[in-house]
């Protein structure tokens, strides 16, 4: 088993990657499990495949899974939902000494934490991640959040889970397709920050992708690890280096936005293509090599992503993207910083962007390939 610290000085956890994780969380979990109710949030499709090896192992140790079932995908990041799980919560009478269990991808895991950052004024969540993008990303770092109109993640909070147990074994129900958009994830730490790691999924992307354990397992404590270092500098993003894990996510939100939050367009799938956007917009101010950029697409492509936004059939302009990116969390004082890169391996933060001109990159961009 790989064991991830991420070191938080009081609210410090462990991130667990292994095999077999699900069907033992109880004894996993067991510090965190005062009483004999267990409240357990999971989706449609996860339930499916692993309701019944939690709730066994629960009913083994002596407790009684209680079960809310999130509608899947990304319109459950709602208030509708988000006032169902809390109110369901409080009829189950959780406490603020409680833990919740999240069993799913990132849906699951950003709502159920922020419902956990509020119910109370804050009760403990433990995370159980069975999409590959939720065990490389969303489970680890404590950013919670639901959707709204106005864009993406827009109401959330920090908050931070007690365990994250990253069964690899979840990965063996998942669609392909979402194994491809979680695989955006991880090829983004190595562009942005680790040029070694960049070339290894370049090499085992695809093998990797078709469920390789070994590999698998790779990527995610790798991915963790990356992960955890940065959370531990800048918890709450306020110095600039958290800001790097939003590689590719102004352009991806805006496209996420632009399609609706639809499956139309998974937010691993909105990042690969926001992180060659990205490069290609680094390389159109002559930060790195037109080759660099032409790299990254090419890595991107190989793990069975699109990189051209023109596919999208989108029937916007350059501005209307632009306009979403007005939303980002990222403004600050009317100028939005841009993550872009120096080489692959090397981004930054350049609060120097002008949006006029991300706006028409933007529209070529969409006329391209
Ligand atoms: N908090 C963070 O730091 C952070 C980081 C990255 C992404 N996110 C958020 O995460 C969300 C995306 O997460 P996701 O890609 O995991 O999507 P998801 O949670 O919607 O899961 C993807 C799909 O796979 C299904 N599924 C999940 N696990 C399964 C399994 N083991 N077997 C079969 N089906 C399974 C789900 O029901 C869903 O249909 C987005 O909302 C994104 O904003 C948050
Ligand atoms: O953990 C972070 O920090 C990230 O930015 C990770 C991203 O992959 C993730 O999608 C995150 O939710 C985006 O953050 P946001 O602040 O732009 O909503
Ligand atoms: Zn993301």
């Amino acid at each position: 088993m790989a064991v991830i610290p991420v070191a938080l000085g009081g609210r410090s956890y462990e991130v667990r990657v292994e095999s077999g994780l699900l069907a033992d969380a109880a004894t996993h979990c067991a510090p965190f499990l005062r009483k004999t109710r267990v409240p357990v949030i999971t989706d449609e499709n996860v339930a499916q495949h692993w309701r019944e090896p939690v709730e066994r192992s629960l009913a083994a140790a002596g407790h009684e899974a209680r079960w809310h079932v999130l509608p899947a995908g990304e319109r459950a990041k709602s208030w509708t939902e988000l006032a169902r799980t809390v109110d369901w919560l409080l009829s189950e009478e959780v406490e603020r000494g409680d833990h919740i269990l999240a069993l799913g991808g990132g849906v699951v895991g950003d709502l159920t934490g922020f419902a956990a950052a509020i119910l109370k004024r804050g009760c403990g969540f433990v995370q159980l991640p069975t999409t590959l993008l939720a065990q490389v990303d969303s489970s680890v770092g404590g950013k919670t959040a639901i959707n709204t109109p106005a864009g993406k993640n827009l109401v959330g909070a920090f908050h931070q889970p007690s365990l994250v147990l990253a069964d690899l074994d979840a990965l063996g129900t998942l669609p392909q397709r979402e194994m491809r958009a979680g695989f955006a994830e991880v090829i983004k730490y190595g562009i942005l920050g680790d040029p070694e790691f960049f070339d290894w999924c370049e090499r085992n992307g695809h093998a990797a992708i078709s469920g390789d354990t070994d590999l698998l397992e790779q990527a995610v404590a790798r991915s963790v690890a990356a992960k955890a270092r940065i959370v531990a500098e800048d918890e709450r993003e306020t110095t600039g280096a958290r800001a790097l894990l939003n590689l590719g996510h102004t352009f991806g939100h805006a496209l996420e936005a632009q399609t609706g939050f639809s499956d139309r367009l998974l937010h691993g799938e909105g990042v690969a293509l926001g992180m060659v956007l990205a490069a290609r917009y680094s390389a159109r101010r002559g930060l790195i090599a037109p080759d660099d950029a032409a790299r990254v697409a090419t890595a991107i492509a190989a793990a069975g992503l699109q990189t051209e936004i023109s596919t999208l059939g989108l029937t916007c302009t350059g501005t209307a993207l632009a306009d979403h990116m007005m939303h980002d969390k990222k403004m600050d004082a009317g100028t939005l910083p841009f993550i872009l890169l120096r080489s692959i391996g090397a981004a930054f933060l350049d609060r120097e962007v002008a949006l006029i001109d991300v706006s028409a990159f933007l529209d070529e961009q969409l006329l391209a390939g």
